[in-house]
């Protein structure tokens, strides 16, 4: 890639600052030039805002690392694929976007800083749309999935069991992305709580958070027999077949889910490595998968499960609230740390909110465990927990499964409801449910079919 990264960073040091407006802006002018791109969005685009921001500074701020920029915008180009994006589409971003900046950099714009800028975005588009069109020879956009199961664990916490209809390939340790037939084109991460398995099941642990739109369906809105789509699997936190340690997994919350994986993972593989799961939860229902975890426990003789309560929290917000007994979050997950032993010599794996991972972190890197052995998705949970923290003002009641059963009204706990899309929203055609699947989308914009 022939760019030039010192242009392209000074010229967005002085758009940084304006984040939200500018994003703002430039979808405001995106669809203004190109109504029809809006069909390809949610009614709400808090989320979309937060993407594009966190792809800029990211694609900005790797400019000097070519091999990281470039599996950063293969992940990304793979990950469009799931909204209908296509080639076509990318003149149409380049120009919105080359007018935002101009438009944010007030006297600093110039004729260097805009050819800089377009070199670093068709250098970027080429590597997105190569990565696209190389998964689309293997893999489909997304999957039509079918809840096999779906247990009621607690009043906000629910186990799902989903069956791709296509093999959806993935890790111990990965994520998906999930959309529900009530909120199209709304798309939420969870991570597979199992091991890969023959028969192609995937299990996702939910709590159904204060306004969430995909977890609140999931949880209280979804039954057997219900459809979902799947995003494809992604995410590092994947140990490697013989990590050569013992492994330390702590678990907040559903953050379990990964860390379930792993332990799977590793009882499949016989491994003969030592696993302490350290499950740290607020009360005793939110231990939702104990007995799971003890019946496993009973047959692995490596494998140790220690549940740490913390406290019920009084407020609602999660992650950064502190429970009821007045000790700092994350105290009880330290004291058990220090008094179970010495973690220097494992391999470290976290999952759960943002604040259990940066104070387990800072606790395990007093307690000796370098930090090349410490495993985690931090930036993922943030970026989760600032979305939770912002709830959009907008939901959408039409539904892009809605052809396969019908969706019921939007429930009491939801919010309120969006303005209406510019476009009509994508359709999956009904009689393709378990086979490949179509996108319409309107005249012009072009049709997504999925790749074998
Ligand atoms: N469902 C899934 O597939 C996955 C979920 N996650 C994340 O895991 C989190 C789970 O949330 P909940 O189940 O509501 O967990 P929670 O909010 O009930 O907390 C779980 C444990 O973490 C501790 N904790 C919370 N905030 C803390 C802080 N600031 N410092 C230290 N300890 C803290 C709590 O005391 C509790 O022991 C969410 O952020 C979710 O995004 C992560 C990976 C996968």
């Amino acid at each position: 890639m022939s760019l030039e990264p010192r242009i392209v960073k000074e010229s967005f040091g002085h758009i940084e600052p304006h984040g939200t407006r500018a994003v703002t802006y430039f979808y405001g002018r995106l669809f203004a030039e190109n109504p029809r791109l809006r069909a390809l969005f949610p009614p709400a685009m808090d989320v979309q805002n937060d993407r594009l921001l966190h792809a800029l500074t990211t694609l900005v701020r790797s400019l000097d690392d070519p091999a990281s920029l470039t599996a950063y915008l293969s992940r990304l180009g793979r990950g469009h694929r799931r909204f209908g994006v296509r080639p076509e589409h990318y003149p149409a971003v380049r120009s919105a976007l080359l007018a935002t900046l101009r438009r944010f950099s007030g006297g600093a714009w110039s004729a260097e800083a805009e050819a800089a800028w377009a070199a670093a975005f068709d250098a970027a588009a080429e590597i997105m749309i190569a990565a696209a069109e190389q998964d689309a020879a293997q893999a489909p956009p997304w999957w039509v999935a079918e809840v096999v199961d779906h247990e009621r664990r607690a009043p906000d916490i629910a186990v799902l069991t989903v069956r791709p209809g296509e093999p959806l390939r993935f890790t111990a340790g990965q994520h998906v992305t999930v959309q529900v037939a009530r909120w199209p084109r709304v798309w939420r991460t969870y991570s597979v709580a199992n091991a890969p398995r023959p028969d192609g099941l995937l299990r996702l642990h939910v709590r159904a958070v204060p306004g969430g739109w995909v977890s609140n369906a999931l949880v209280r809105h979804t039954g057997t027999g219900d459809t979902v789509l799947l995003g494809p699997a992604a995410g590092a936190m994947t140990p490697p077949a013989d990590a050569g340690r013992d492994l330390l997994l702590v678990a907040g919350g559903t953050g379990l889910a990964p860390l379930r994986a792993i332990v799977e993972q590793a009882a499949s593989t016989g491994l003969h490595r030592d696993v302490h799961l350290l499950l740290a939860a607020r009360t005793e229902h939110d231990l939702y998968d104990l007995p799971e975890l003890r019946r496993l426990e009973a047959s692995c003789p490596w494998l140790r499960v220690t549940p740490v309560l913390s406290g019920a929290s009084d407020g609602e917000s999660p992650g950064d609230d502190v429970p009821g007994d007045g000790r700092p979050h994350g105290a009880a997950v330290a004291e058990a740390l220090e008094r179970l032993g010495d973690w220097s010599g494992h391999e470290v794996y976290l999952a759960g909110p943002a604040g259990m991972i940066r104070a387990t972190t800072a606790r395990l890197r007093r307690l000796g465990v370098p930090p090349e052995q410490i495993h985690h998705e931090l930036s993922e949970a943030e970026q989760r927990e600032a979305r939770l923290h912002r709830i959009p003002p907008a939901t959408c009641p039409m539904s892009a499964h809605a052809s396969l059963k019908a969706a019921p009204p939007a429930p009491a706990d939801a919010p309120p409801p969006p303005p209406a899309p510019l476009e009509p929203v994508p359709q999956l055609e009904p009689a393709r449910l378990r086979t490949p699947v179509a996108l319409r989308t309107p005249a012009g914009v072009g049709s997504e079919s999925e790749g074998g």
